[in-house]
Order: structure tokens, then C-alpha cells, then sequence
């Protein structure tokens, strides 16, 4: 396995697949994040992105394909789920220094560009969902690394809440110069400076790269603060099987991902998608339905946002 990355980015997962306890948990991902650019994961429960992620860290070695990180890199990670027991005492600033030694400096400016300066004396089992989420990434961002892990990043936080982390998110990257790959079960809204999202289903199953509405003055004109978000909506053509087998929209059961309707092609706009699960479910509509319509509105696949990379023919689906 080679591990160092290639010139220019941070971390390389190519053709990569892991094989545990006699099924292939996932297979035949390519990924790179370099540095500045943000990298979401999404897709189903179980469908390979905590374990994708874990190949990328060089947590697992991937049992084909390589993986591949650059010399030295510096990983911060917030991770899916900290519980805290509420009978134990541990205030932020603790918290904050658990593993890694933080002068009182890195300390605040940390806790300053997560918003969260005024909970350094917060006991910790008391923060809220997005507070917790704000000293999490303080932690993760303390020690400057080039890449940034995020697992997850707004559960337990509200709609309001969820923009601010995703703006701050792409402050981050802006302030920090880091790479940024993003982990989410059931994403259905994607930040628009996302520069790609790899939506997993045991392989790639397709990707894209959200454009940057954000840059343009008439679209925040007309959005306000939603011209920070893009609706990412697609269905799946398949199910994978408990047993590893697939199962396709006509009912027909494959052994593997193999077959035609599951190989790793480029974005064909003139390919007929019928899938079979969909990102956008009830919350992304409520809130964001509008915005991709109107976003959209001569929109006509699967994918809701009107994206710079599909204009561009960019996005590619498996
Ligand atoms: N160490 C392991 N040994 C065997 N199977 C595993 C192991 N770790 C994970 N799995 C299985 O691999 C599959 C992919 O798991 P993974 O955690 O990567 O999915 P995920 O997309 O991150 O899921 P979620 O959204 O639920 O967090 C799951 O079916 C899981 O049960």
C-alpha cells in the first residue's frame, strides 16, 4: 500500500475497498481532498462512509486499492458522538486540552473562531447540541491540522443552528487553508461551497461537485442566508443486501456491483436514472424545497440543485 499522497493533496483513496468478516463493506472509492477543498460523504446507514473515512486516516488499510496521505499530516477530527455522563465533572477547558497540549492563546483563538469563547468555564455535560458541536470543532481546529474530519457535524442541532455550523464550516476552511472531509448518514442539503460530495452505497455511487452560489451576488440578493445551501437530492437505482448481493429497481438480484447498472461511469444527462431512495427527505423539503426549485427551475434530473459542476457536465453517478 503507498502512503504517500500525490502532489497537491492531502489524502488519496484509490479504487479502494475493505473486506471484513467475509463481505466487502465497501469497494472501488476514489477520493482526494486537497488542501481548501471540502469533501462530503454521503449516503445511507451502513453504506460505507464511516469506514471510507477510516481508509482515508490510515485507521484501516484498505484490502484492495491503495491509500495514500501526505508526509506529516496534521488531522483534526470531531467525532459522531461524545457522551458525556452528567454525574462527571469536566469543564471546557479541560475538554479542550484532554489530548493535546494548548497554550492558553491557541486555546481562545480556538474557542473565538467557533463562537465559543464564552463557554471556556462551561461544564461540558450542560452545553446544548450546537454548543457542544461549536467546542468540538475548537478542539479539532486547535492545532491548526491540514485536514479537517468532521463526522456528522450538525446532529443535534436545529435548522437555524445547522446553517450557522455549515457557514462556519466553510470559514474555517477559508481561515484555516485546511482540507475538509465531511461525513453525513442522510445529507440533504449540502453547503453550495461544497466542492464535491461522494454519495456511497457500498461503492460510489455517484458525485458531484455543488457550485459556489454563494460567489454570486444576485442569487444571495435573492436567498439571503439560504444562498449558503444547495438541495443535493438523487435516488438510488439499487439496494444492497444484508447477504452482499444487489438488488435492482426491477427486481432482479446481482451478486455484486459489478453489472451494468452499477459501473463506475461519467454523468451521461441523457442517462435514464430510475433510483429508488432519496436524500431529500421531509426536513430538506420544509425548509428547502423552494430554494431548489427556484434555484432550479428548468431542473430536470434527479439532482435538485442547479450545479455549477452538472452545467459543466462535471457530475458523474454509478
Ligand atoms: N469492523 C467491522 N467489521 C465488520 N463489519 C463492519 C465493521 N465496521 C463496520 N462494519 C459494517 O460495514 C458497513 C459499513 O459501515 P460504516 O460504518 O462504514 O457505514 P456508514 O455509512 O458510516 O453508516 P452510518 O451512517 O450508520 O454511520 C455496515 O454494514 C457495518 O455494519
Amino acid at each position: 500500500m503507498k502512503t504517500r499522497a500525490p502532489a497537491g493533496s492531502l489524502i488519496e483513496l484509490s479504487r479502494a475497498g475493505l473486506f471484513r468478516s467475509g463481505r466487502w463493506l465497501v469497494q472501488g472509492v476514489d477520493l482526494t481532498v486537497a488542501p481548501g477543498e471540502i469533501v462530503t460523504l454521503i449516503g445511507p446507514n451502513g453504506s460505507g462512509k464511516s469506514t471510507t473515512a477510516k481508509m482515508a486516516l490510515g485507521i484501516w488499510s484498505p484490502t484492495e486499492g491503495t491509500a495514500s496521505r501526505r508526509p506529516g499530516l496534521k488531522v483534526g477530527y470531531v467525532p459522531q458522538k461524545l457522551q458525556v455522563d452528567w454525574t462527571l465533572p469536566l469543564k471546557v477547558e479541560r475538554l479542550m486540552r484532554l489530548t493535546q497540549k494548548l497554550s492558553s492563546a491557541e486555546l481562545r483563538q480556538a474557542l473565538e473562531r467557533t463562537g465559543a469563547a464564552h463557554l471556556l468555564h462551561a461544564e461540558v455535560r450542560n452545553l446544548s447540541g450546537g454548543e457542544l458541536q461549536r467546542v468540538l470543532m475548537a478542539r479539532a481546529i486547535a492545532r491548526k491540522p491540514d485536514l479537517l474530519v468532521l463526522d456528522e457535524p450538525v446532529q443535534g442541532v436545529d435548522f437555524s443552528g445547522e446553517i450557522e455550523i455549515y457557514e462556519m464550516i466553510t470559514r474555517l476552511r477559508d481561515e484555516l487553508g485546511c482540507g475538509i472531509l465531511m461525513i453525513s448518514h442522510d445529507l440533504h442539503m449540502v453547503m453550495a461551497s461544497t466542492d464535491q460530495v461522494i454519495c456511497l452505497n457500498g461503492h460510489v455511487c455517484c458525485r458531484g461537485t455543488p457550485v459556489a452560489v454563494s460567489q454570486s451576488a444576485s442569487f444571495r440578493e435573492l436567498f439571503g442566508r439560504r444562498a449558503g445551501l444547495a438541495l443535493y437530492r438523487h435516488q438510488h437505482d439499487h439496494e444492497h443486501l444484508p447477504d452482499g448481493r444487489v438488488r435492482h429497481a426491477d427486481g432482479s438480484i446481482a451478486e455484486s456491483c459489478a453489472g451494468e447498472h452499477c459501473a463506475d461511469h461519467g454523468h451521461d444527462p441523457a442517462h435514464d436514472h430510475h433510483h429508488g431512495h432519496d436524500h431529500a427527505h421531509d426536513h430538506a423539503h420544509d425548509h428547502a424545497h423552494d430554494h431548489a426549485h427556484d434555484q432550479a427551475p428548468n431542473h430536470g434530473h434527479d439532482h435538485a440543485a442547479a450545479t455549477g459542476a452538472e452545467r459543466r457536465g462535471e457530475t458523474t453517478h454509478a
